[in-house]
Order: C-alpha cells, then sequence, then structure tokens
C-alpha cells in the first residue's frame, strides 16, 4: 500500500509500503492512485513529495504479478496523473529506485537522491523494456546516448552519475525526505511545464541515425539472440523520431510483444532463481536459515597457479587477509607477480586503491595454522591433494574450515584424511576464479551445516553466486556436461562437422560451441582425466582406442586429436586452425574433415547429414536427461541450482532460462518423446536412456517447473 501524511503544514507525503523493496503490487499502486487524488484534492496541500518505507524507493513493478491476470491500477495513466498534477511533485529517492520506481519518479517534477542511491531502467534483464514511459521520457531528459545505455543494458547509475546525466536534480547525504520536503516548500508556486518531462522534445543530434545503427548492431551482437535488447533500441528510437504519443504507442506495441514471450518468462524465472538457491537445504534437513556459519577472518589457499591466484584475489579483493602458499620458489615468485597484476588492473578498473597489502605469501604450509579458512588448490590429483589434506589436518587450528577447489574428484575420500571430516567441503571456483560468477559448494555425507553455512556466507562475500549441492563424480556442472561433450563427438562419428555442431549451439544462444570452447580451454585437460578414469587408452590387441569402453559406446576422436598434439588455441591447433599458437580466431580446418573421413572409413561408418535439431536434442535433452537423475539422486535440491549453475558458469544463454526451465518450455512430454526416439536408435549410449524421474513426471501430468519438487517429494514419499 501507500500511506498518506500531511507533513510541514502544506507537504502531501506518500510513503511507499511494501517490505522488502516496495514493489509496485497492485495495492501499492491503488494506495497512489489514492493518495495522489486526496494531494490533489485537499486545499491544504500546496506540494507533494513521494518516498518509500524501509530505506528504499522502489525496486519497481512487482515481478511476481506479472505471471497471473494483471489487476489494479496501471502504472501509465497513474504516473501521468502524477507529471499533470497542478501541485509539485518531488520523488525523495533512497537505497534504489529500479524500474517502474524510477519511471514515477521521472513523472515527478523534481527529483532528489540520497548520495548511496542506486538508479536504473533494469527491465530488459527482464526480457521487458521500460514500458511505463521510462523508454520515452529518459531520452527526453538525458539524451538519446545516456539513454540507450541505459535502456539496453539495463546497468544501475549510482547517485554521482544520475547527477552528472541529469537524471536527478540535487544529491544529499542528508535525510532525503526532509531534504526533499524543504525543497518541495520552495517550489511551490513555480510554474510546472518545463518540469513534465513528456512535454520536452528529445535532444536531437545529427549523427542519432548512426547511432541508432551502431548501437543495434552491437546490442544484436551480444543479445545472442535476445529479443529485449532489441525492442529496448526501437522504444528509444521512437522517442527520438515520433512525438511523445506515438512514442507511447510504439513502447506499448513493442512490450506486448516481449510481456508473452517465453524469453520474458525465462529471464524472470532466472531473476528468482538466483535468489531461491540462497535458501539451501541438506539431505539430513539442515537448511540455510536454521545453520549459523562459522566466524571467517582470516583466510589461506594453497597452490597457487592458475585457479589459487585467482581465488587468492577474489578473496582479497573482499576484503579477506590471504595466506598464500606455495611451495615451488620460482612458482611463488611468478605467482605474486601476477596477482600484484590482477589486483592493481581489477583497482584501476573499479576506481579504488589495490589491496595488495591483503596477501602474504608464504612457501611454508605451516604458516595457515592460523586461518579460519584454507582453500586447497593444487593440481588436481588425488594423491597429491590427500596429502595436503593430511597435513592441514596436522597443521589447522581446532574448527578451521578446510576446502578444496576441485572440479569433480570425491569430497567425501577427502575427507577421511583429516581428524574433523565435518569440516570438509569443496569449492568448485570456475576458471577464471577471480572473473567468474559461479561457485559450487560441494558438501560431503559427512560435512556439518556450519561447514556449509560458512562456505556458502564466504562465497556470497566474495561476490560468487554460489550453489550448495552434493558430492558425486563432477557435482552437478561437469557431470551434466559430459553428456552434452560426448553426443557432441558421437555426432562426428555420425558426419558432422566441428563447425556444424557449434553453429548449432550458438544459435542456440551459447557464447561459443562444444568445440570452440574446448579449443579454449584446452583439450589436453580432458584427455588427462579421461585417461584418469581408464578411458582413452588403447586395446592392446590393435594398439587403437577402442569404440566401445567400459561397456558402452565411446568415441575416441578427442583422443587421437590429442595423440597429434592439437591441444586447441594454445598450440595453434584442434578443432580448429589458429593462424598462430595462442591466436582466438580459429577457421574450419580440412585436416580435422580429412581426419574424420578417414576415421569413418576405419570403422566402417557412413556418414549421414545431420541437422541443427538434431545436435540440439542430443546435446542438449542428453543433459537435461543427468538433470533429471542429479535431482532424482539428491545431489541438487530443485531445478533452480542446476539452472543457476548452468547460466553463470557454462554460458547458458539466460533468455532460455537453463537447461531444467528449457525442458519445462519445450515441454516434457516431447523431451521424453525425443530421448527415447534417440535411445531407441543408440541404445549402446545410457545417457539417452530416459530416467526415472522424467517419467514419473510425464506421467504425474508434467507439472510445471515451480511443482516439480512438490511432485518430486509425494513420488519420494510413495517409494
Ligand atoms: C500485454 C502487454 C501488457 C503490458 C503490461 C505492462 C505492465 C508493466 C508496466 C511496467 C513495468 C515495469 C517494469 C518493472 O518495473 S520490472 C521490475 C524492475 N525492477 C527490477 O528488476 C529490480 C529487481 N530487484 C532488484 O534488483 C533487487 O531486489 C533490489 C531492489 C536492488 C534489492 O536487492 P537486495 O537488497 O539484494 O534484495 P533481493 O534482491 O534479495 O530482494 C529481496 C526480495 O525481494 C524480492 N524482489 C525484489 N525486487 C522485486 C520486484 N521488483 N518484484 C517482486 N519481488 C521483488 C526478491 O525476489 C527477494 O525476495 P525472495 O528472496 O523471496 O525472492
Amino acid at each position: 500500500m501507500a500511506a498518506f501524511a500531511r507533513v510541514s503544514g502544506s507537504v502531501g507525503l506518500i510513503t511507499l509500503q511494501n517490505p522488502p523493496v516496495n514493489a509496485l503490487s497492485a495495492a501499492v499502486r491503488q494506495g497512489i492512485v489514492d493518495s495522489v487524488q486526496r494531494a490533489l484534492r485537499e486545499p491544504e496541500v500546496k506540494c507533494v513529495v513521494i518516498c518509500g518505507q524501509n530505506g528504499i524507493f522502489c525496486g519497481g513493478a512487482d515481478i511476481r504479478e506479472f505471471s497471473g491476470p494483471m489487476s489494479g491500477p496501471p502504472l501509465i495513466p497513474m504516473i501521468h496523473s502524477i507529471e499533470v498534477a497542478a501541485k509539485p511533485v518531488v520523488a525523495a529517492i533512497e537505497g534504489s529506485a529500479l524500474g517502474g520506481g524510477l519511471e514515477i519518479a521521472l513523472g515527478c517534477h523534481y527529483r532528489i537522491a540520497h548520495s548511496k542511491t542506486r538508479l536504473g531502467l533494469p527491465e530488459v534483464t527482464l526480457g521487458l523494456l521500460p514500458a511505463a514511459g521510462g523508454s520515452q521520457r529518459l531520452p527526453r531528459l538525458i539524451g538519446v546516448p545516456a539513454a540507450l545505455d541505459l535502456i539496453t543494458t539495463g546497468r544501475h547509475v549510482t547517485a554521482a552519475e544520475a547527477l552528472q546525466l541529469g537524471m536527478v536534480d540535487q544529491v544529499t547525504d542528508r535525510n532525503v525526505t526532509d531534504v526533499a520536503v524543504k525543497f518541495a516548500l520552495s517550489v511551490v508556486g513555480k510554474p510546472l511545464d518545463a518540469r513534465r518531462i513528456s512535454m520536452h522534445s528529445c535532444p536531437h543530434s545529427p549523427d542519432l541515425d548512426e547511432l541508432f545503427e551502431r548501437t543495434m548492431q552491437h546490442v544484436r551482437q551480444r543479445a545472442r539472440g535476445a529479443i529485449a535488447p532489441v525492442a529496448c533500441v526501437q522504444a528509444v528510437r521512437a522517442a527520438a523520431t515520433l512525438p511523445y504519443a506515438q512514442g507511447m504507442e510504439k513502447e506499448r506495441e513493442l512490450m506486448a510483444t516481449l510481456f508473452t514471450s517465453g524469453q520474458a518468462r525465462a529471464l524472470q524465472y532466472c531473476f528468482f532463481a538466483q535468489r531461491a538457491i540462497g535458501r539451501w537445504s541438506m539431505p539430513s534437513g539442515a537448511r540455510w536459515d536454521t545453520s549459523k556459519p562459522r566466524p571467517v577472518h582470516k583466510t589461506a589457499v594453497i597452490g597457487l597457479g592458475t585457479m589459487g591466484r585467482g581465488i587468492a584475489v577474489t578473496l582479497a579483493q573482499a576484503g579477506f587477509p590471504v595466506i598464500a602458499v606455495e611451495n615451488h620458489e620460482k612458482q611463488l615468485m611468478a605467482a605474486k607477480q601476477a596477482i600484484s597484476g590482477m589486483l592493481e588492473r581489477g583497482a584501476k578498473r573499479r576506481g579504488v586503491t589495490p589491496v595488495l597489502n591483503k596477501i602474504t605469501y608464504s612457501r611454508d604450509i605451516q604458516s595457515v595454522a592460523n586461518a579460519d579458512l584454507v582453500i586447497e588448490a593444487v593440481f588436481e590429483d588425488m594423491a597429491l591433494k590427500e596429502k595436503v589434506f593430511q597435513q592441514l589436518s596436522a597443521i589447522c587450528k581446532p574448527g578451521a574450515l578446510l576446502c578444496t577447489n576441485t572440479s569433480g574428484l570425491n569430497i567425501d575420500h577427502l575427507a577421511s584424511q583429516v581428524r574433523n571430516p565435518e569440516l570438509v567441503v569443496g569449492m568448485h571456483f570456475f576458471a577464471p576464479a577471480h572473473v567468474m560468477k559461479l561457485l559450487e559448494v560441494v558438501y560431503g555425507p559427512r560435512s556439518s551445516s556450519e561447514a556449509l553455512a560458512t562456505a556458502m556466507a564466504v562465497g556470497k562475500k566474495i561476490g560468487k553466486v554460489s550453489v550448495a549441492v552434493g558430492n558425486c563424480q563432477g557435482f552437478v556442472g561437469n557431470r551434466m556436461l559430459e553428456h552434452y561433450v560426448e553426443q557432441a563427438l558421437f555426432l562426428l562419428e555420425e558426419g558432422a562437422t566441428p563447425e556444424l555442431v557449434d553453429q548449432a549451439l550458438e544459435e542456440f544462444g551459447f557464447a561459443m560451441g562444444v568445440f570452440r570452447m574446448s579449443d579454449l580451454s584446452g583439450l589436453d585437460i580432458g584427455w588427462r582425466v579421461r585417461k584418469g578414469k581408464g578411458l582413452a587408452v588403447p586395446d592392446p590387441t590393435t594398439g587403437q582406442t577402442a569404440r566401445v569402453q567400459q561397456g558402452r559406446r565411446y568415441s575416441p576422436v578427442a583422443d587421437l586429436i590429442c595423440e597429434q598434439g592439437r591441444f586447441g588455441q594454445k598450440t595453434g591447433q584442434g578443432w580448429y586452425q589458429y593462424n598462430t599458437p595462442g591466436s582466438r580466431v580459429g577457421k574450419p580446418d580440412p585436416w580435422v574433415h580429412n581426419f574424420l573421413k578417414d576415421y569413418r572409413a576405419r570403422h566402417g561408418l557412413v556418414a549421414r547429414r545431420i541437422d541443427h535439431q538434431e545436435v540440439l536434442e542430443r546435446c542438449l535433452y542428453s543433459m537435461i536427461n543427468e538433470g533429471f537423475r542429479i535431482l532424482e539422486d539428491g545431489i541438487a535440491a530443485g531445478p533452480e541450482d542446476i539452472d543457476v549453475i548452468y547460466v553463470f558458469g557454462y554460458s547458458w544463454p539466460r533468455h532460455r532460462g537453463g537447461p531444467m526451465f528449457y525442458a519445462h518450455m519445450v515441454g516434457l512430454p516431447k523431451v521424453l518423446e525425443r530421448l527415447e526416439h534417440y535411445h531407441q536408435a543408440h541404445p549402446d549410449v545410457p545417457s539417452l536412456q530416459p530416467c526415472n524421474l522424467l517419467r514419473k513426471l510425464v506421467a504425474n501430468g508434467s507439472p510445471p517447473i515451480q511443482k516439480w519438487k512438490e511432485v518430486m517429494k509425494k513420488i519420494n514419499s510413495r517409494l
């Protein structure tokens, strides 16, 4: 709702009240409409101030309302009524003014912001555009280039930047409502027309056409198929070229298309999924709200290879003192230099002082004795990690949390090496660790809820999107990825080329297809893992790696490529060819095409035509099927956890919501039917066999994704 009060004799104060962010629910909108009418009606009221309760102006429209039938007064006429009011209306902005919240402020005649406020039109991140006049008012207020930037990216600006751009009239460090009340009284009786943004004409510049062309090109390149950024450019173009009323009509048309699109649903699902993962639970019943994290003051990182360096930087940037340990002198020196460079560059980008003194370097593992949390980041080798954990167990103070940065090794086995296995968790960072947002926090059967709570709290403090997952080979992300990569290799055997597979995946929205991505990260990494698993070993009789391993179809194509020393970008050759080692631009490689031709001939395989649809179905559905198995096994608590992992760690296109949301959008019966079809065609590929949970969800009427957990609980309790 919105409360009305008369203050300082003649100021009508309207306070938005809808915790936690004063979102514009139907009740809040009704409250505003009623309060504005009252303020205009009461002769004692000479001016109006709009503010929000609890230190936040407004987080925008109530996103939860978008999935149901809309009720209550619409925003556009409500904002219009503020703008045409005959009494001055001042927005007193603190905390955040986002989306519809900022659109209300733009309808006011004056805007005063607290210095700590952030303002923005983030609708594009929800698959929408600022459709309560925001796309038409903002360019009129701050000019087309700045409005295009803000509306197409959705970025939030500080109060200082807002003042510089002309979005707000004043910034204060004092109580913003008090300042706004005083200000409102000072403008009573002054003419208001010039303050009504919809009456301004859009600032004109001769190179507008070129600006729109350039922005549209840039936006399309970055959007990976997302439609909202394109619509945002079209809406701003309407503001720049049409009278306000016609611009509003265009804004409405564009919004109507976006509002009902699958992309908007996917992006709004992601918004809530990202918040839902913070409410973790363990199979033991322990939960985020009943488990207390331990205090963490001092941290340590063991092993300063690429991952260790990135982790140390992340911890230091978040304010943690870090003891960085590396026992090889040369490696330690190199790491020190690299870390300092990373901290300096990061600080320059953020306009702050580099925190070089947060990190203490040492060659002696004994120096971590006082740390509250230690992250082991040595080479991905179980024997080596075991040794480090045994040492840590002897050295660390009682109660210290021992974490391993591993992409898939058994957490429980490492826990068995220490005195307090309940204090061991996995922290799976993604490379580069100081850049990538995702952190899989892995609990084993013996990890305590306190240990998990502590790792999750540290993850949050260092700015990572942290997802709690159970212990299994590959955890969630890599376990699913294995099936995606496997299908891509099978498709090569059956007639596809790396570029055909990549093109299908990139058109779907991945930043890079599977082969381009493995060229970037290095083919040798996967090769080493496969060798470790006893795959990729030649048959002693034929000398060749067999196409059946451990009782199932196996493709040795990637191993054979590695045998040629083709490790991707770093060697200048992989699935693609590069002009020089280290170059990033790959071209289709005739050598690879001939190699595949020979390979097929050697194994009696007849190449067939493979289309993009098959690439997507085989690669994505097999991975989704594994996602259902992960849910069945209780490794992830819900589909949101899997989707957040894929969006933040594996460049899954956000506007498609994540693999499990995608399955929900495609329809579970269709996913099941296609998996059955492909499994029939490839009975030696177990990952194509539909898993029980998928079958059961379909048998239960394919409920929407928000209901899967309920159905899963029901199914489990019946077992
Ligand atoms: C056919 C044509 C039909 C056309 C109809 C058109 C009608 C629509 C017209 C206009 C539309 C306007 C568009 C909008 O305004 S869209 C919303 C834009 N706003 C945002 O994107 C802001 C989203 N929120 C945030 O960025 C943050 O929450 C922030 C406000 C910065 C606060 O951050 P923080 O303090 O970190 O808190 P949390 O993010 O954890 O949020 C706390 C809980 O509040 C929930 N929340 C936040 N914002 C909203 C919202 N706008 N609506 C509903 N709920 C919201 C959030 O989910 C948290 O709750 P929970 O943990 O339970 O998920």
